[in-house]
């Protein structure tokens, strides 16, 4: 399929927007008073820190709603607007909150059932009006939806557009497209699906184990099996890694990129040497701003004396996932929470490990005086992480009274 050209047509034709409807200004009280939080501005006014009682609470310079989420779900509750009576439908959570998903199915927009692993969108008919979330849609997904003639309401986040481009740059180059990502997450999917080969690494270690293969070889079952899940169709490392270029899922941990980045040149420089390397590797910086400022305020942070940090996000939020891990790796105590009901009244809270599976942690706030830091992922409403620090502080005074 010749992506490029159907992107094209898709943006000519009159059932797909990408805009919104000129109904920004009363959108934008609606969502000032659902997601936004005085209390967290009074933080940040107050060069985001705040004492109560036995409690300091340190916020990290940047945090929360990013720029492309406040726009999609902008976009999306316009949509809801001016299609007030309209079927509507969207094809994956718009971001990674269950607070914000949950508005949407108030908001009677319908989620794409999914069967046995695979979405049914036999549900969709013509008329209806599908939003494609800010993770975007596979370029299959859109070619269904425009062929059933459904009206397209598309909030892809530029920035994850972008990366598309980079991947479309390699396909036309001939080049094979290293992304840096998870290949089960809705951005990496729809990624890969613009690219022509591709291969899928989640990390420093899988990207090693690739520029060894190019440089020494290996066992080519070995690899196939590996990477199985995270392969374009027909992958031949034998002849798909002789001209690479990077990409990358946007919320990736951005120092890792970076140095798969690095390991690649270096390791194509080395095969073909220097006044070759051109031929073989490409790289454009496709990090997007936001994950890189959330991603430097944690590691701000993580260098104040904290007692504990608390990272508030959706459980399946990628970007949320990478804060908590730069936490580990500094050693601080640290809760992935999604939502305050995840703290329990007496003490103990039920937070997310990085392995993905639920802990519960009993006296999880230690007694006196603390410093807790705090930290939000891009798709988290600041409204939640306000309801967190009343808890905490509601909790400590508690303890004080008892
Ligand atoms: C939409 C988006 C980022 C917003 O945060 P999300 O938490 O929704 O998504 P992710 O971190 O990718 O799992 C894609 O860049
Ligand atoms: S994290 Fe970056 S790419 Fe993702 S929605 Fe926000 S601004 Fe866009």
């Amino acid at each position: 399929m010749d992506t490029k050209a159907f992107k094209r047509s898709l943006q000519h034709s009159e059932n797909y927007h990408r805009k919104g409807f000129g109904h920004q200004v009363e959108v934008a009280t609606q969502l000032e008073s659902e997601y936004q939080s005085d209390l967290i501005q009074q933080i940040r006014d107050n060069n985001y820190s705040l004492v109560r009682g036995d409690v300091t609470i340190k916020l990290a310079q940047a945090f929360g709603f990013c720029w492309g989420v406040e726009r999609a779900v902008s976009i999306a509750y316009e949509t809801r607007k001016h299609f007030p009576t309209e079927r509507m439908w969207i094809t994956n959570e718009i971001i990674h909150n269950p607070s914000v998903n949950q508005r949407m199915r108030e908001m009677e927009v319908g989620f794409i059932p999914v069967e046995a692993g695979q979405k049914d969108f036999s549900v969709v008919e013509a008329g209806d009006v599908v939003i494609l979330p800010a993770f975007g849609a596979s370029v299959q997904e859109m070619q269904l939806l425009h062929d059933k003639k459904c009206t397209i309401v598309d909030t892809t986040c530029p920035w994850v557009s972008k990366v598309w481009n980079t991947v479309e740059k390699h396909k036309k180059g001939d080049y094979t497209s290293i992304i840096h990502g998870k290949y089960k997450h809705e951005e990496t999917i729809a990624t890969s699906s613009f690219a022509g080969k591709y291969l899928i690494l989640l990390n420093l270690q899988e990207a090693e184990y690739v520029a060894d293969y190019i440089l020494n070889g290996g066992s080519r079952d070995e690899f196939l099996a590996k990477f199985s899940k995270a392969i374009s169709a027909g992958f031949d490392p034998e002849k798909d890694l002789e001209r690479i270029g990077i990409a990358n899922q946007t919320t990736m941990l951005k120092g890792e990129t970076e140095k798969i980045g690095k390991l690649f040149e270096h390791t194509m420089m080395k095969k073909y040497g220097p006044h070759q390397l051109n031929e073989h590797f490409q790289s454009f910086n496709t990090i997007c701003d936001a994950t890189q400022e959330r991603q430097d305020a944690m590691l701000e942070i993580v260098e104040q004396e904290l007692d504990l940090i608390v990272v508030i996000g959706g459980f399946n939020s990628s970007n949320t996932t990478q804060l908590q891990q730069i936490a580990i790796q500094r050693g601080l105590t640290s809760y992935h929470i999604d939502s305050v009901e995840r703290i329990k009244s007496e003490n103990c809270i039920e937070h997310r490990q990085l392995n993905g599976e639920l802990k519960i942690t009993d006296n999880w706030l230690p007694e006196g005086k603390i410093v807790v830091g705090i930290t939000s992922g891009a798709s988290t409403p600041d409204k939640v992480v306000e309801d967190v620090i009343e808890k905490i502080f509601q909790m400590k005074t508690t303890e004080a009274l008892v």
